[in-house]
């Protein structure tokens, strides 16, 4: 599968070792950076790159999926949502991860950096990677529902207060 990943300052180190144990197990990784460590550095441009890349690839029918990082994953996750078509979830336990691919189809993660060690942060992604969408019918409403308001401004073809 080819991830693309993009990260802050906040989950740089962690980004460098994920990225390293994602080729070990044989998926293509696409760096969206930071390509070095600056403590001030915003994690906007990094993450809507992923994500972007993320949802262009999968309109291609190239199997994707994103990842972003930062300190608490909350800022990449909302950064990585304002692009048209991404599905984001911030995920913190190993439930979490396969929910989101389960019920949400998330096509990114968004992790929390200073929130897990490594090898929990690892545990969460494979778990995301290995799980599908159920493809059930009330999933497939709710995110129908989401894209047509991302689209139109309306739900099932009426406006929404
Ligand atoms: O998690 C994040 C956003 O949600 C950032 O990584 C975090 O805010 C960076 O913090 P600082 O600039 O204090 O290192």
């Amino acid at each position: 599968m080819r991830i693309h990943i993009a990260t802050d300052h906040a989950g740089l180190d962690f980004s460098e070792q994920i990225q390293t144990h994602l080729r070990e197990a044989g998926h293509e990784v696409v760096d969206h950076g930071p390509q070095s460590y600056d403590p001030v550095d915003d994690y906007p441009s990094f993450c809507i790159n992923a994500a972007s890349a993320t949802v262009r690839d999968q309109a291609a029918g190239i199997q994707t999926l994103g990842i972003v990082f930062g300190g608490s994953g909350n800022g990449e996750q909302i950064a990585a949502n304002k692009v048209r078509g991404a599905r984001a979830a911030l995920v913190w336990n190993v439930d979490t991860a396969k929910l989101a691919r389960q019920h949400n189809d998330a096509n990114v993660i968004s992790i929390g950096a200073r929130q897990h060690s490594l090898e929990v942060a690892i545990e969460l992604i494979d778990a995301f990677i290995a799980e599908p969408f159920s493809g059930e019918e009330r999933h497939v409403r709710r995110i129908a529902q989401l894209a047509e308001y991302e689209a139109t401004g309306l739900i099932a073809g009426r406006e929404i207060d």
